[in-house]
């Protein structure tokens, strides 16, 4: 779905039903990551997402995308600008520095989400949920 503003209310509507999340940040835009931050925060922290115990480790995979343009910040800084194992929790998350123009690592970070979700929903029929 679009990051843009008038689009994240619309975001909310699908936590109810998500194996796992994408969420995309454009990596040279320095100024916004205080917006990224919070629009996480607000995500991961959402009822929807939280409601019982089997969802509240909804994976989520990062990208670090348009990491083609000068001054892109890699994994590891946006990990540390925004606090990703604090605002993650114990939540199954990964970062992948992307460049989405060239499909530089989408399918290396989509097949992460997919093992993850995959595993994850071997140990619930385990379980029997
Ligand atoms: N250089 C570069 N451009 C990209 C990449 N991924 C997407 N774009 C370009 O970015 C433009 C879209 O900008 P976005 O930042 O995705 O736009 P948006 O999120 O809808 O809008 P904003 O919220 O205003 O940023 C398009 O022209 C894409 O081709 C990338 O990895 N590198």
């Amino acid at each position: 779905m679009g990051g843009a503003k008038k689009f994240r209310s619309l975001w909310e509507s699908h936590y109810s039903t998500v194996q796992g999340i994408v969420f995309v940040i454009d990596s040279s835009d320095v100024l916004r990551l205080c917006v990224v931050k919070d629009e996480l925060e607000a995500l991961l922290q959402h009822p929807d997402l939280n409601a019982d115990a089997g969802r509240k480790r909804v994976p989520v995979l990062v990208y670090a995308n348009k990491n083609d343009l000068e001054g892109a910040k890699t994994p590891a800084e946006l990990t540390e600008l925004l606090d990703l194992p604090e605002l993650m929790g114990d939540r199954p998350y990964n970062i992948f520095s992307s460049d989405a123009r060239k499909g530089v690592a989408l399918a290396e970070g989509m097949g992460w989400l997919q093992e993850t979700v995959l595993l994850q929903l071997g140990d619930q029929k385990k379980k029997g949920k």
